[in-house]
Formats: structure tokens, C-alpha cells, sequence
């Protein structure tokens, strides 16, 4: 679940512009997307919902937790634990195999890594086959999946994607959106798609428009 009330947020060199965003309040299995053109505050508020950027007012939820009144260090801990972020470069290892990528991410922080949960999603996601491919040798849209199973590795309790589809072809573009809804349900994670990308508008029902 995540819920947010009265976000506000400025970049410290530009005073006078301040973010105002709507409310978010998503129930676990629930997904939103955020709409908006190019400039509009997509990526900030993203930011702020996965504690990378402190809001200026207002307050975020996510579960029981109150992130404003989390250290840093605390927020790095939860973020690495409940929260999945995908974004549309993906940070990988490119000289390490997707197993490499994957063992990596699921000892981060401090946990132990889990070969049936690896292997689960590696046949979900279609990379079987892959695993000992270094990710420099594998094509966009499966480093796009790597993405993904990168981003829910750990059954977060939110997942925030941002411009998940935008390199994509019309293809592709579903082939994300039904892997991002599938895994948000498996995990029972709250799922918040940020994008400018119209073709993926009619595969949610709730969205925000910035
Ligand atoms: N670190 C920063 N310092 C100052 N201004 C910033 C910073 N990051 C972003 N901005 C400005 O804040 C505004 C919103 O940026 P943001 O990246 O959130 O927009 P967006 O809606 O995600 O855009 P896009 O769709 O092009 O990615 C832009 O005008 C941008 O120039």
C-alpha cells in the first residue's frame, strides 16, 4: 500500500517553482498510472515516492511505514527491502551474467539469495536460456525484462517504474505492461507506472494526470 498527502516539492536552485502533487492512496494489488508531459514532475514525484528525493510538505506511506521519519540510512535499508524500482536504463553490471545481476541485487541489503525465486522468475519473465549471458550480449528487451526481475526480485511492496515502455515497439510495449501487472499480482505489491507513452494508458483504469 501507498498513500501520500499534500506532496510538495522544489529543487533548492529554483526557488520559485514549486511541485503541488495529487494524492496517491493504492490499496496492495493496485496499480496507477501517473500521466504527464515531458517537464511536468513525473520522475520527481517517483523519487519522492521511493524516498530518493525529501519532500518539501506533505507526508508518504508506504504500509505502516512514515517515510519522512526515516534517516537516511533507514531509507536506504526499506527502499532495498519494499520497494521495486525500475527504471528505463537499467543500472546492471554488464560485464556480469543475468544470474550474476540477479544474485547481486537479492544480497542487497543484507539478504541471502534465493535460487527458486531466481529460477521462478527467470521462467516467468522468458530468459530461461539467458542466465549465463553477460548483459551487454543480450538484446533491449530482454535487458528490459532483466529490468523488471531486477526491480521484483525481493516481492516488494511497491514497485514505481518510470518511462518503463518508452524504447520499446508496440510489441514489447504490451509484452512490459502484462509483466509489470503479473508480478505486481504475485508479489501483491502496489504498482505505479510513471510515463508519457499514450499506448500504455488503456491497459489501466486508474490514472493521475500531472
Ligand atoms: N536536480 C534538479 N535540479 C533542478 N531542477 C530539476 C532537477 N531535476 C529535474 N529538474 C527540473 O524539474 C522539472 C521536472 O523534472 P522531471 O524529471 O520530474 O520531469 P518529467 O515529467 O519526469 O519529465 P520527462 O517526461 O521529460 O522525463 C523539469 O523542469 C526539470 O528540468
Amino acid at each position: 500500500m501507498i498513500r501520500t498527502d499534500s506532496l510538495q516539492f522544489t529543487y533548492q536552485d529554483t526557488q520559485n517553482n514549486t511541485f503541488c502533487f495529487p494524492d496517491i492512496d493504492l490499496p496492495p494489488t493496485e496499480d496507477i498510472l501517473i500521466l504527464g508531459p515531458s517537464g511536468v514532475g513525473k520522475t520527481t514525484l517517483l523519487h519522492l515516492l521511493a524516498g530518493l528525493l525529501p519532500p518539501k510538505e506533505g507526508d508518504i506511506f508506504i504500509g505502516d511505514t512514515y517515510l519522512n521519519k526515516l534517516t537516511r540510512k533507514q531509507l536506504d535499508y526499506f527502499r532495498g527491502q519494499k520497494i521495486g524500482l525500475i527504471f528505463q536504463r537499467a543500472y546492471f553490471i554488464r560485464s556480469l551474467t543475468l544470474s550474476e545481476n540477479l544474485i547481486l541485487r537479492q544480497r542487497f541489503p543484507k539478504n541471502k539469495s534465493n535460487r527458486y525465486r531466481r529460477e521462478e522468475l527467470i521462467m516467468q519473465l522468458g530468459l530461461s536460456n539467458l542466465e549465463n549471458k553477460r548483459v551487454y550480449q543480450l538484446s533491449e528487451g530482454q535487458q528490459q525484462r532483466l529490468s523488471i526481475a531486477l526491480g521484483v526480485i525481493h516481492k516488494p511492496k511497491v514497485i514505481l517504474a518510470d518511462e518503463p515502455t518508452s524504447n520499446l515497439d508496440d510489441a514489447n510495449c504490451e509484452n512490459v505492461i502484462s509483466l509489470l501487472k503479473k508480478e505486481a499480482q504475485t508479489c501483491k505489491s502496489s504498482l505505479v507506472i510513471i510515463t508519457h507513452d499514450q499506448r500504455v494508458k488503456t491497459h489501466f483504469d486508474n490514472h493521475i494526470i500531472l
